[in-house]
């Protein structure tokens, strides 16, 4: 089975009508999300529309070992559609993503854009890992049909004015670190959501604020997809996968464990006292390493609201933590149940 590349918002919809899912849903109110200068009349809304004339090609790349078993080939008559967004440099975690999208709809697509709204000033825009023929490689290894890569200028125009904002909850815990972070982030996956329109959108835990956040989106802006979250895949010693993880020279890994085993200690308690105790204990040990852990923050927080869990919570309860080591920042969390 070939692999879809689409480069722009073109050939998305030509990719689209290509797998067989144009016209699974009937026209919608306010075009296919497009630019001005595109008219916003075609694409998916319309039912039966193929692609327009003068759209861009598209280019098909094969598996490295042939057809995935139980993959569907591109125009496979319709069906539901779920869509994985990355930024790309795809590593165990995003396989299990896009094994999980499998499980909910026909079709998967995996977006893959280092989203330059979601990085902060002095934070690692230029650097982040770009590895996108391996990406490739990786979705169609899976079985992926499309893989939708834009290039920046096609998703912002450059006097680009409306966005999403992530209200209070975009600016606590990890928002607190990252101003306007989840703004860029909800901006980037509301365009994803109305350029791809996928039937389920799959995120991972491992950014738990961020799924949070995407699951308030969907809720507050009555988004029709449905969010399936997807469990943190981690190293066997417990270091949470995470693209920035290629940033780390071996003893700055060493140090990074700190992380998860802080949050392993943590996850030993039930009380809130007791589990930040025992996860900052672990913490301050690793801020004396060579290199050293610097804490941005460890919080015990609702899952819903990412407000602080008071002492007498009940229920469901995440503890995060994010930290530089070096000069790499790197967040993880664990799901805790406080019932008892
Ligand atoms: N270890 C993991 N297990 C499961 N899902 C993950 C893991 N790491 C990232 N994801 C998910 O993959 C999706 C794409 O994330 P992204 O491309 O930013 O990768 P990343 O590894 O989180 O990179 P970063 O270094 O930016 O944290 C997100 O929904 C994210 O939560
Ligand atoms: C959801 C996302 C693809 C939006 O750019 C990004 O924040 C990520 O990779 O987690
Ligand atoms: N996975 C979160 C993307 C970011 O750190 O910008």
């Amino acid at each position: 089975m070939d692999v879809i590349v689409a480069g722009d918002r073109s050939e998305l919809r030509a990719a689209l009508a290509a797998l067989g899912v144009a016209g699974v849903r009937g026209p919608r109110a306010g075009g296919d999300g497009g630019t001005a200068d595109e008219g916003g009349s075609g694409g998916r809304g319309v039912a039966g529309t193929g692609p327009r004339s003068g759209s861009g090609t598209v280019r098909k790349v094969g598996p490295p070992g042939g057809t995935p078993e139980g993959a569907a080939g591109p125009g496979g008559g319709g069906g539901t559609l779920a869509l994985v967004p990355t930024m790309g440099a795809l590593h165990e975690g995003h396989r299990s993503l896009i094994r999980l999208a499998r499980e909910h709809a026909d079709h998967v697509a995996v977006s893959v854009f280092v989203n330059p709204l979601q990085f902060g000033p002095n934070e690692d825009f230029s650097r982040y890992p770009r590895t996108f023929d391996a990406d490739l490689e990786v979705c169609a290894a899976e079985g992926v049909e499309l893989v939708f890569a834009p290039a920046p200028g096609d998703m912002y125009l450059p006097d680009r004015q409306v966005g999403v904002s992530a209200g209070q909850m975009g600016t606590i815990v990890e928002g607190a670190f990252r101003p306007g972070h989840f703004d860029g982030v909800l901006t980037v996956v509301l365009k994803l959501f109305n350029l791809v329109r996928p039937d389920v959108a799959v995120f991972g835990q491992k950014d738990a604020q961020q799924l949070a956040l995407i699951r308030r989106m969907v809720t507050d802006l009555d988004l029709p997809v449905t969010v399936v979250g997807g469990p943190t895949v981690r190293e066997p010693d417990g270091l949470a996968l995470s693209s920035r993880n290629r940033y780390l020279s071996p003893a700055d890994r060493v140090t990074a464990l700190a992380l998860s085993a802080a949050l392993r200690e943590g996850a030993r308690h039930d009380r809130p006292k007791d589990i930040l105790h025992a996860a900052h204990a672990v913490l301050d040990e690793a801020a004396l390493a060579d290199p050293p852990l610097v804490l941005d923050y460890l919080s015990l927080v609702d899952p819903a609201t990412f407000t602080a869990a008071a002492e007498d919570h009940r229920g469901e309860a995440i503890l995060a933590v994010a930290a530089k080591v070096g000069a790499t920042r790197l967040i993880d969390n664990v799901v805790l149940d406080l019932s008892s």
